[in-house]
């Protein structure tokens, strides 16, 4: 036993002559390195990246991360303030082992090997702002963080938190096809928190506890677009006309009422840690091969974007049908498809560098594909094809 520890010593002191420390934690105390510090070699368990670590939902998405016992390693990237969050939260007598990198020339340190990336990095929005508002400043970080994923570690599974997640997802998507490396089971959206409050919300007006109840939430992540199935409730249960209205719009516009109480000084960053986490603790469940783990995501193979998932190995390994919807729920599917898809397309005009240079705005662009195209005009009649419109746009 002695024998192996002196013998993995005597490697280590080696390989740090060969490949001497260059992280700025490996500081010199006294005469002990830390980098010699009798480490375990580390707990088994998955390596994580947060991107935009230093912000308002990295902060606490990272503490909560290093307290995850699934987490072996945890990389905390940022273009500020990240050596002082790592610092701090490498502290925690927690097992995850954290490192730090700092500006964008370390973005594919802090990525390689990742077998999980979570993306809140990106600009908030203000009282008056919509989440689309943040569209041109978080498309090219995002874009550039894409690029990133797709070089260092293309197997990751990735969370993407950056608004307008309706979106900013299918930029990511754009660039992986781009890349070669675009497998829609590991592209993933945050939608967590609409769950999150619908669970609240839906708690409250029925007086249960909000941990007992469960709110399928579908469609998107902005205003209309979120959809509650508040007909498929767990447990089961009804509404009144109101009631249905008051959680609907409540659930719709809870970013909203966020953004406005912190009057100019960001969103949701709490909860969003918090849903960030019940999130990726999910996908990490499914990557170790838990049975039935079944959450609401962004995803980019259809039917609705936003849909029940089940998460596995090779992340989300099947899409759920919406399931019996009541009249309300019916009656407003088909505007938030349709929103869905122009964000789509807006997102593809951003990522393909020819159709940005075109005259004209996206809805004048939309018009003429589906005004030259019956079929394109027929899919959109009929919600047929999707992916016909996209490659029909791209075309022209
Ligand atoms: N999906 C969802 O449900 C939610 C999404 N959000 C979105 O999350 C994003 C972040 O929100 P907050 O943390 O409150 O903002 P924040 O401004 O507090 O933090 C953002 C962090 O991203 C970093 N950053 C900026 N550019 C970067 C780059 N190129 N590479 C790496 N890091 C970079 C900043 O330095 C900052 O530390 C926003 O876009 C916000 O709208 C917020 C709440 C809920
Ligand atoms: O509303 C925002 O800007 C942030 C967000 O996405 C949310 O809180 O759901």
């Amino acid at each position: 036993m002695q024998q192996s520890v002196d013998i993995n010593r005597r490697i280590a002191q080696i390989s740090s002559h060969i490949n001497p420390p260059i992280n700025q934690q490996q500081v010199e105390e006294g005469n002990l390195w830390r980098s010699d510090c009798r480490v375990k070699g580390g707990s088994p368990g998955f390596k994580v990246a947060i991107l935009g670590a230093a912000g308002g939902i990295g902060q606490p998405l990272a503490m909560l991360m290093k307290m995850n016992p699934l987490v072996s390693v945890l990389h905390l990237y940022d273009v500020v303030n990240s050596p002082g969050v790592t610092a701090d939260i490498s502290h925690m007598d927690t097992a995850a082992v954290v490192r730090g990198f700092l500006g964008q020339n370390r973005l594919e340190e802090a990525l390689t090997g990742m077998d999980l990336v979570i993306i809140p990095a990106g600009v908030p929005r203000k009282p008056g702002m919509t989440r689309d508002d943040l569209f041109n400043i978080n498309a090219g970080i995002v874009k550039t963080i894409s690029e990133g994923i797709a070089k260092c570690c293309p197997k990751a599974i990735v969370n993407l938190i950056s608004n307008p997640v309706n979106s900013t997802v299918p930029i990511a998507a754009e660039v992986f096809k781009k890349a070669g490396t675009y497998d829609p089971r590991r592209l993933l959206g945050v939608t967590m928190l609409d769950v999150v409050r619908a669970n609240t919300f839906v708690a409250e007006v029925l007086g249960l506890d909000p941990r007992e109840v469960s709110v399928p939430v579908v469609g998107g992540h902005a205003g209309v677009t979120i959809l509650p199935l508040l007909s498929q409730v767990k447990p089961a249960c009804s509404f009144t006309k109101e009631e249905t209205e008051y959680l609907t719009s409540r659930i719709q516009n809870g970013g909203t009422e966020v953004v406005e109480a912190k009057a100019g000084a960001g969103s949701a960053t709490l909860s969003m840690a918090y849903a960030a986490v019940k999130f990726a603790d999910a996908c990490l469940r499914g990557l170790r091969g838990d049975a039935g783990v079944i959450e609401c995501a962004f995803v980019t193979e259809l039917p609705f974007f936003a849909s029940r998932v089940r998460l596995g190995r090779s992340g989300v390994e099947e899409i759920y049908p919406l399931g019996p919807l009541n009249e309300y729920e019916r009656s407003v599917k088909r505007s938030v498809w349709r929103r869905q898809r122009r964000s789509w397309v807006e997102a593809l005009i951003r990522v393909c560098p020819s159709q940005r240079n075109k005259q004209g705005s996206s809805s004048n662009e939309l018009y003429h594909m589906f005004t030259t195209c019956c079929c394109c005009l027929l899919c959109w009649v009929f919600d047929y094809s999707f992916r016909h419109e996209f490659e029909c746009y791209l075309k022209k």
